[in-house]
């Protein structure tokens, strides 16, 4: 018995159903239920205990079509996979650090300390440079207790371009530089006095300048010396701006630029440039930080939690080592990173490959995360408005605000 029915999965499935269910004739299940239609694209027979089905040449062109898309779909990813890995630059580097010279800034403290006492132990030559001598002097002798190991010390501000030439041309030529001094003062801008903007945009990002202006000739000349590193440490505020961050995360994000047109600059002596982008960290610096924090810079840095500074330095090594531009430290930054990745140069084809797919679904995280910070932000101000009392004292103040502005506007000479 022979009967012509439409393509539909689900008549297939009901026939093998059926077939399952030992129900004697397919057919007439099929025929009593209203099922069988008429059409030229698959042929069915059906007998009491088996189904033969046998395919039209337009559904075999069908199902040809479908088998290559299949293959299309992945055969794309894998030639994607190929393409980047032709086509990422810089080249893929591996920077040594053992026996050559590891230059830290800001080494005496924190972060920096850490890096020295790693680099150290990995059995680099390394130098430090801070302002305080007596500073300088005690992360000295904690590395020696920790590791045995001497490290040279040179006291410079890094705002001073001839004391920070006269330490480099001292120490000699620097195989990895490290320019990780920096400054925090978070405020407000409207309460922020413009000497502190000026501070940290004069140490965290003129200091850089000075410090790569300094140090590059020489490291230009180290002939047949190997691969050489200067790596910035930005911040997760570097990537993204936070409230109260507003000089801190511009002088952050001017890093960025400076990075990114350097190795453009420098790739052709064999200099390899990285940035590292740390969460909040367990430091010196951030103890004194947080005692003047505003509240909702905190809320919003919890987002990314809290690393310790040996982590940091860990991962920051590691990213120097392995030559990569961006260097995420936790797996917020990881992501921090992909969705910020731009036009950053990509050493990785592996990463570059999760760049690309990742792509859409992180700008839907990113977006998450602001509606989250919108969301703290006008609860806190929903809560301050709510503690101003509504006075008579309240009316007062208000009506010599007005007074004050109306003299104010006043022309000169009043
Ligand atoms: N801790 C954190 O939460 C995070 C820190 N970072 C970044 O990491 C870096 C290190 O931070 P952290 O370890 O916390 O900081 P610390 O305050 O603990 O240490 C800062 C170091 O920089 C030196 N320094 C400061 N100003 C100057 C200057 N003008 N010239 C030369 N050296 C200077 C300090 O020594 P001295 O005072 O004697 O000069 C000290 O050695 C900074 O760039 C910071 O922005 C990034 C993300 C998070
Ligand atoms: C797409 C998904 C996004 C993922 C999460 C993003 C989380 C961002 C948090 C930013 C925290 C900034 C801390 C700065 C710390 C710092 O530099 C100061 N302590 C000064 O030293």
């Amino acid at each position: 018995m022979h009967q012509k029915t439409e393509l539909p999965l689900r008549r297939l499935t009901l026939s093998i159903v059926s077939e399952l269910l030992n129900i004697a004739d397919t057919n007439t299940y099929l025929a009593r239920s209203g099922r069988i239609s008429r059409s030229n694209t698959i042929t069915w027979k059906a007998s009491p205990q088996c189904i033969s089905v046998t395919f039209s040449p337009i559904s075999i062109i069908g199902m040809a079509l479908a088998f290559l898309s299949l293959l299309l779909l992945l055969l794309f990813p894998l030639s994607l996979l190929l393409t980047l890995r032709l086509i990422v630059r810089p080249k893929p580097v591996k920077i040594p650090i053992k026996n050559r010279h590891v230059f830290i800034t800001g080494g005496s403290s924190g972060i920096g300390l850490a890096l020295a006492q790693r680099a150290a132990q990995e059995g680099a030559r390394v130098s430090i440079l801070a302002r305080s001598l007596q500073k300088l002097e005690e992360a000295k002798q904690s590395i020696r207790l920790a590791t045995g190991i001497e490290v040279a010390t040179y006291a410079a501000d890094v705002r001073d371009f001839d004391a920070v030439k006269k330490a480099v041309n001292e120490a000699g030529p620097i195989d990895v530089l490290v320019v990780n001094q920096g400054v925090f003062v978070p405020q407000e801008l409207e309460e922020e006095e413009l000497d502190e903007v000026r501070f940290m945009i004069d140490v965290n990002l003129m200091g850089s300048f000075n410090m790569i202006k300094a140090a590059l000739p020489l490291m230009k000349k180290r002939d047949g010396h190997g691969p050489a590193s200067i790596a910035f440490m930005s911040s997760q505020a570097g990537q993204v701006g936070i409230y109260g961050y507003t000089a801190y995360s511009a002088s952050k994000f001017g890093l960025r630029g400076l990075a990114e047109a350097l190795q453009q600059e420098v790739i052709v002596d064999n200099i390899h440039v990285s940035l590292i982008f740390p969460p909040d960290t367990e430091t010196p610096g951030l103890e004194e930080e947080t005692k003047r924090r505003p509240q909702l810079t905190s809320i919003i840095a919890a987002s990314s939690g809290a690393m310790k500074a040996d982590e940091v330095a860990k991962k920051a090594l590691h990213g120097i080592q392995s030559g990569s531009f961006i260097v995420p430290c936790n797996f917020e930054g990881l992501l921090l990173s992909i969705a910020t990745a731009g036009l950053s140069p990509q050493r990785s084809f592996l990463m570059a490959f999760v760049e690309v797919f990742a792509a859409g679904i992180i700008r839907f995280a990113g977006l998450c995360f602001q509606w989250n910070w919108y969301g703290s932000i006008e609860k806190w101000h929903a809560q301050k408005r709510r503690k101003v009392p509504r006075s008579s004292w309240c009316l007062i103040y208000r009506c010599m605000h007005m007074a004050f502005l109306l003299v104010r506007s006043c022309p000169n000479g009043w």
